[in-house]
């Protein structure tokens, strides 16, 4: 399942079937996962939590000592006694409630990072597929809230609600041993209030999952106009931008609305119930008076436990209610954590001793729902030969280094490095086979140094050097101030085009795989320094297999043969006069890109290639 069909799934129609979300299930593995690892913190929450609901209750009690020991009978000594009582109840439920607020926020803050950790960690294992049509600023919207959200479940249902549960029971306790008849007025309470609950936690459970989606567009809309700002103005898109955001953001306001209105349908709800048991109980109370001799602190007990156990009760509602939005994000969470990985390294073979080779046996390939992009590709490089690929757009040539670096597998067919099957072999193995280096850099924010240190962590300092003068990066980096330890910015924005595929280049030289890829790598370089970049780089590995995927005609003195692709098939693999002698497509794409080309500045002359 992919990002998208995940997407697709959660965009639910408030009316659907949302029986594929099992909130006992979903709550019991939250709180698995939570609390056993936070035992003690937990146990110390039980006790303050069980505090809480004696010290209330006490308090409840306390007004029963009050009215008829103090106002009563009027014995000035009880009144410092049952004053001192009072004080010291209020104060040791002060001190509970304070604790428990604490630990609450901290299992909060902790069961929130440990979900967002999980997701993300569980997202970067995932295949390329699985991102293809999720935009990144709302896939890390859904990490962000589904941890928040997981967290809010457990506790939700193990501080929060549990604590105000424990105090209901306290409160009744003292109802219950006060007028254990009026009592039994509040049990009718408890179908009314469950029947509110589910009705209203269906409607929620359906408009939630939209909610998240529509969260996400917010994010993606926003985030795709600040990345995208230059050709946003270039273009004037300014007022369209701002409209999509709007209406991402109207359309996200209108769903909050929705579920705010629903939860706080509880609240009315819940004070008509208690307005009715407080007047059924003042007639029950008068008559009690008059008939039995009931005394004044009795009555004042009973309601003030049930005036007391009020703002639980409701909280415990409303707190049902609330939250299906937080299960139903969570569910999503993991939903995506499981999606499952195809494309998993599980071989145990490496690549030690073996030549630089690269074979692709009757390969094709075709993307989900899609036409082949690759149509029973053959041929066999021997290490050290250097390739050019070549071809019209949508041809297959990122397709086929995708594959080269199994970013995905074949349909049918193998792909071999070394003479092995890439699906055999380890994780280690298949990742530090090749290296890519593609027009568009990606650096991470910090140095130079820390950039071309991902191509391999244990690389000594002259490793570095090595590899920084043969990417032509040491003029570069004498002109920074903090030289290698310069920093690059978020996405290397504070560097040129060229400087960052320099540093490109360096990482993956650094890498030492046997397999380097340049798609377009050299794109935002002079021609100069393209030919003294690529002449150190031939020279200098000449055990490894170059696959230049480029556009640019001065690639070709580096490559020995150049393979045209075209509709997914490899049309035809040999030395550039040939092709140019034998294949009209070859002749008809460079002779085309030759004529284009006085048009596009100083390449005209050499032409082209597609
Ligand atoms: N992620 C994807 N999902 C679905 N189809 C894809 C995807 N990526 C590429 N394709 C399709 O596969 C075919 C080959 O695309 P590919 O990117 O390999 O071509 P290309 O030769 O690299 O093109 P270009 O020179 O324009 O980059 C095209 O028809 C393209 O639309």
């Amino acid at each position: 399942m992919s990002l998208k069909q995940l997407g697709q799934s959660r965009q639910m129609n408030p009316n659907q079937n949302t029986s594929d979300v099992d909130n006992y299930t979903i709550a019991k593995r939250l709180i698995r996962e939570s609390i056993p690892p936070r035992w003690k913190i937990y146990v110390l929450s039980l006790i303050l939590m069980a505090g809480v609901a004696t010290f209330t209750a006490a308090l409840a009690w306390s007004t029963k000592l009050i009215v008829n020991e103090v106002f009563v009978a009027g014995s000035l000594t009880k009144a410092w006694s049952v004053a001192a009582l009072v004080v010291g109840v209020s104060a040791a439920l002060s001190l509970c409630q304070y604790g428990n607020d604490v630990i609450a926020k901290v299992l909060n803050r902790s069961i929130s990072s440990m979900y967002q950790r999980k997701l993300f960690n569980a997202l970067i294992d995932k295949d390329l597929s699985f991102f293809a049509a999720g935009h990144p600023a709302s896939t890390m919207q859904q990490v962000f809230i589904s941890g928040r959200m997981g967290a809010s479940v457990v506790v939700k249902l193990c501080n929060n609600m549990l604590t105000d549960v424990l105090t209901l029971i306290g409160l009744v306790t003292v109802m219950v041993w006060q007028d254990p008849v009026m009592s039994l007025t509040a049990v009718v309470m408890f179908p009314l209030i469950f029947f509110l609950i589910t009705t209203l936690s269906k409607r929620i459970k359906a408009i939630a999952k939209s909610e998240a989606t529509l969260l996400g567009k917010v994010h993606s809309v926003g985030v795709e106009a600040f990345q995208g700002i230059k050709t946003v103005k270039s273009y004037q898109l300014e007022p369209g931008t701002k409209g999509r955001f709007s209406d991402a953001v109207q359309a996200l306001e209108d769903r909050i609305l929705n579920i705010a209105r629903i939860t706080a349908a509880t609240m009315p709800f819940m004070q008509m119930l208690g307005g009715l048991v407080l007047g059924l109980y003042v007639l029950y109370a008068s008559w009690q008076t008059v008939a039995n001799g009931k005394t004044p602190g009795e009555f004042t007990a009973f309601i003030s436990a049930f005036l007391l156990a009020y703002q639980p009760a409701e909280r415990v509602s409303k707190g049902l209610v609330d939250i299906q939005n937080a299960i139903v994000l969570s569910d999503i969470m993991f939903k995506m954590m499981e999606v499952p990985v195809k494309l998993k390294a599980t071989g145990t073979t490496t690549l030690e001793g073996r030549p630089a080779s690269l074979d692709f046996d009757n390969v094709s390939f075709n993307y989900e729902g899609r036409i082949p992009a690759l149509n029973n590709v053959s041929f066999h490089l021997d290490a050290g030969q250097n390739v050019a690929i070549v071809g019209r757009s949508g041809a297959g040539k990122t397709t086929l280094i995708d594959l080269v670096q199994r970013f995905y597998d074949p349909t049918h067919g193998a792909v071999k490095i070394g003479g092995e099957d890439l699906r055999s072999l380890s994780h280690d193995a298949l990742r530090n086979s090749t290296a890519l280096i593609s027009q568009e850099v990606f650096l991470f924010e910090g140095t130079i140094r820390e950039n071309i240190l991902d191509g391999r962590r244990d690389a000594t300092e002259e490793e570095i050097m090595e590899v920084v003068r043969e990417a032509q990066l040491a003029e570069v980096i004498a002109e920074m101030p903090m030289g290698l330890d310069t920093q690059v910015g978020a996405n290397g924005n504070a560097l040129s085009g060229g400087q960052k595929q320099r540093v490109g280049i360096a990482r993956a030289l650094l890498k030492d795989a046997k397999i380097i890829i340049f798609d377009e790598a050299t794109s935002a370089l002079d021609g100069e320094s393209e030919r003294e970049i690529l002449g150190r780089v031939v020279e200098s590995n000449p055990d490894k297999t170059l696959l230049f995927v480029s556009h640019r005609p001065a690639i070709l003195q580096w490559v020995d043969k150049v393979m045209l692709m075209d509709g997914g098939h490899l049309m035809a693999m040999d030395s550039h006069e040939n092709l140019m002698a034998t294949n009209p497509i070859y002749r008809s794409l460079f002779n085309l890109e030759a004529e284009e080309g006085p048009e596009n500045g100083s390449e005209a002359a050499d032409g082209t290639i597609g």
